[in-house]
């Protein structure tokens, strides 16, 4: 069984940047997406998530077929069964940091605002950050705003997180912080896909999967190691990364 799926996905741009990908993630599964420069990692999340339409090929959300799907319908699996964290948040200076996480939930209208405003409450309790709830983006630090987008992800429980380089403009340990968070909600059982550079980002994960010039050049499964067993982990990426001349 694949919760995300596949079939000889390209993408063109001025020239072809990912050729005929064939990937099958498992449910609960926290890939990570690596490669040099140009890649085309972020164009590969870009398909996955449905943010944008490959040039031939399809992907697949469970059963459904993201690529057979028109604008509005995509929209609304987007929000219901996808989250995206991005480098930065992005959120909406007028709102309070609360109102940024309720937003989608409110926007989904499946359920009473009340709920929607207590599950964000719940959220920021998790993410131990009940003191932003009523701030704005001005009034807290990057690895805040950071978990305040991660929350505005999780709000309609997704099936699948998407994240590109989330922890890249953070320092070291916030980054550490973040991870752990994701590392969290993967114990949930929430599937997450991340591109990433980092080699402390891929050994968070299970399974790594390498693009080169468009193509998958490697796909990893680091499952072997026990998740606190980083040390082991980071020498198997290392070496691939090394092998890759990354
Ligand atoms: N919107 C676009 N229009 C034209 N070319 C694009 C566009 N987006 C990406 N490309 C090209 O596609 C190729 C892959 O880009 P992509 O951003 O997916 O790579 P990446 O592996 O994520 O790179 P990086 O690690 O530098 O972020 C690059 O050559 C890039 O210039």
């Amino acid at each position: 069984m694949t919760i995300l799926r596949t079939r000889e996905l390209t993408k063109d741009y001025q020239a072809r940047v990912l050729h005929g990908i064939d990937l099958a993630i498992e449910p609960g599964q926290f890939v990570t997406i690596m490669g040099p420069s140009g890649s085309g990692k972020s164009t590969l999340l870009h398909l996955l998530s449905g943010m944008d339409t490959p040039t031939s090929g399809q992907v697949f959300l469970g059963d459904d077929e993201l690529t057979a799907l028109g604008e509005a319908d995509l929209t609304d699996l987007r929000l219901r069964r996808l989250g995206f964290v991005f480098q930065e948040p992005h959120l909406l200076r007028t709102l309070t940091l609360r109102d940024n996480i309720v937003l989608p939930g409110f926007l989904a209208d499946d359920e009473p605002r009340e709920a929607v405003v207590a599950r964000a409450d719940a959220l920021l309790e998790r993410l131990s950050i009940t003191e932003l709830a009523d701030r704005d983006v001005t009034q807290a630090s990057g690895g805040q705003l950071q978990r305040i987008g991660i929350c505005r992800a999780l709000i309609n429980t997704p099936e699948v997180i998407f994240g590109d380089e989330p922890t890249g403009a953070l320092n070291s340990s916030t980054a550490a912080q973040i991870l752990d968070i994701f590392g969290e909600v993967n114990q949930d059982g929430t599937t997450i896909v991340l591109v990433t550079h980092d080699p402390q980002v891929a050994v968070r994960g299970d399974r790594v999967v390498m693009l080169v010039d468009g193509r998958i050049a490697e796909d990893v499964d680091l499952g072997q190691y026990a998740p606190e067993d980083r040390t082991e982990r980071l020498q198997q990426v290392s070496a691939l990364m090394a092998t890759r001349g990354i």
